[in-house]
């Protein structure tokens, strides 16, 4: 785990002491946009028209920000027109790398041996940390964007002429509605696992641990009266929650101390929990080697032994009581 300073790789792990021991994410940096025209979208620069074959996706099947991406090109049926390298999910001294020996595709455009190195094929000079998902232009050679949150966007609608799959995860208007709970989830689950399993005061850790649960509270009650978070259709909003629920009993209710009550207890979380996995295409893109393997085995300053756990046993595919969505 480390970072890029003027495109030289340094081992480094998260500096938390400069913030009573909280961990803050930084923001993506990189924020073009594909768009169906190649007109700009509503950051960075025009330029990325959304064509068959252009687009190249770097991901790990571990990391739940890339999993959205993954699982918006399989809804979206963009599987054919762009194309994926996986890094391995051991994250070492060299952060992300693509050693076929240990669960990578290999790099798919470059045969690189390190994340890091796409990222400056980019800029030579790339200052900053090397995360996944990337969404690489094979027409420029450069990054197009490296923040899940806005590539699932492109997928959701730049690519529509192309495929001729119109679903749509973020309707506008439902967009309200969706990003409210965005908000909440985000800041609270999706980051907040991170934010418990990451601080290394107690005060940060049970701070980040009763937003958390205090959230997945509001969430149950929320899916005691509706099917998903905004009624009865899929969003958006439900699969950036998704990725974090997946793998919350196998590694953040251990790894990350996130230890109130498993998910399984929650019985209109559990529920809900299974219907998306059982979603069409969806169980395809959940690897739970890869999950539990990156974060016992990456993480040494928590997991000093490596061990990665053997359970739990969890079947993700008994049945479920939300309504099946048709269309979407
Ligand atoms: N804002 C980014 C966050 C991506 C992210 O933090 N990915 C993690 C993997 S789960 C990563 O690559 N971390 C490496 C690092 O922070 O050095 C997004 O949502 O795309």
């Amino acid at each position: 785990m480390g970072l890029l300073v003027d495109g030289v790789w340094h081992n480094k792990w998260y500096d938390t002491k400069s913030n009573q021991g909280k961990f803050k994410r930084e923001e993506a940096p990189l924020r073009n946009w594909v768009t169906a025209d190649g007109s700009a979208g509503p950051t960075g620069k025009s330029g990325f028209k959304a064509e068959s074959n252009r687009y190249h996706l770097y991901v790990s099947l571990a990391c739940p920000w890339a999993h959205r991406t993954l699982i918006f090109r399989k809804l979206k049926q963009l599987e054919n027109h762009i194309s994926i390298s996986v890094v391995s999910p051991d994250m070492l001294d060299n952060g992300w790398s693509f050693d076929q020996a240990a669960m990578s595709s290999g790099d798919h455009l470059f045969n690189s041996e390190y994340m890091h190195q796409i990222y400056t094929r980019h800029d030579p000079n790339y200052t900053g940390r090397v995360t996944v998902p990337v969404l690489w232009d094979k027409k420029q050679q450069c990054i197009v964007s490296n923040e899940s949150s806005e590539i699932i966007r492109m997928f959701n609608s730049a690519f529509n002429h192309l495929t001729g799959n119109t679903n749509d995860y973020y309707p506008a208007e439902l967009s309200k509605q969706i990003n409210q709970i965005n908000d909440l989830v985000y800041h609270n689950i999706n980051n907040g696992v991170y934010k418990a399993g990451f601080a290394t005061t107690q005060v940060a850790y049970e701070q980040a641990y009763n937003n958390l649960f205090n959230a997945l509270d509001e969430v149950e009650a929320l899916l005691a009266r509706q099917a998903y978070l905004v009624g009865d259709n899929l969003t958006e909003a439900d699969w950036r929650l998704f990725t974090t629920l997946i793998r919350f009993d196998s590694v953040y209710f251990g790894h990350f101390k996130c230890n109130k009550k498993p998910l399984e207890l929650y019985p209109n979380i559990s529920n809900y929990i299974r219907a998306l996995y059982q979603h069409p295409g969806i169980a395809e893109t959940v690897n739970f080697n890869h999950i539990k393997r990156h974060y016992y085995f990456s993480h040494r300053q928590i997991n000093p032994t490596q061990i990665v756990p053997a359970g739990p046993e969890i079947d993700y595919t008994r049945e479920h009581d939300r309504t099946v969505v048709q269309g979407n």
